[in-house]
């Protein structure tokens, strides 16, 4: 894929996600790998508004080469590159209902989310949820890099990240993450029905 390909990509995801309330304000960012580098949000910027041309652009050892200055985020995106060989894109939202997720005290912080439905199991797998650190901080990564494998991953009380192997994997995953997240939040204190281990096991990433 060309990396004007890749910017328009970016460009629609993310007035998509905006669009439908998946993050709001100026929160959110978003990045891909290229064959030479990475392109970023800028910091700052709306997902509603990216401009191609604006786009953050730093080399493979993580040095500006182009466009606006890059998410605050570089911390937490380049943990999910440097732990995940085969990641290719990270998407981090502020979506309301993984971000409730976020702040709860009692959930299970290797895995946030009990699995109900089938897609997040194939989209999402397991979400750890990592402690709280300041936006931006550089404390992020060895906590994520202690949750690799995993893919997705809640920052406590902050919001959802997820990584995949390209940007319409990633959205499609942190979409499924925060319908869950609503599922889990809309069924708290009714008797919920969770797959079994064996539907667990017969679902395959797909
Ligand atoms: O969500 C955000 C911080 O966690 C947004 O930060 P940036 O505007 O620097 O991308
Ligand atoms: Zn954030």
């Amino acid at each position: 894929m060309s990396e004007a390909t890749i910017r328009a990509a970016m460009v629609k995801w993310g007035r998509s996600m905006f669009e439908r309330g998946l993050t709001s304000g100026s929160s959110g960012n978003i990045s891909v790998k290229l064959d030479d580098g990475y392109l970023f949000t800028p910091t700052n910027s709306c997902l509603g508004f990216l401009e191609a041309d604006r786009l953050s652009k730093l080399d493979a050892a993580g040095a500006p080469v182009s466009g606006d200055p890059p998410t605050k985020e570089l911390p937490l995106h380049f943990a999910f590159y440097e732990s995940r060989p085969e990641a290719g894109a990270v998407v981090h939202l502020h979506s309301t209902h993984a971000t409730a997720v976020s702040c709860l005290k009692d959930v299970d912080p290797a895995n946030a989310l009990l699995p109900m439905t089938p897609y997040v199991v194939m989209r999402v797998g397991q979400v750890p949820v990592v402690p709280y650190t300041r936006p931006g901080s550089s404390e992020v990564a060895a906590l994520i890099k202690e949750t690799a494998p995993s893919a997705a991953v809640l920052l406590g009380n902050h919001g959802p990240v997820v990584s995949a192997s390209d940007l319409d994997r990633a959205v499609f995953a942190i979409e499924e993450l925060e319908e869950a997240a609503r599922l889990s939040i809309v069924t708290r204190g009714l008797h919920v029905r969770y797959l079994d281990a064996d539907a667990i096991a017969a679902l395959r990433p797909s």
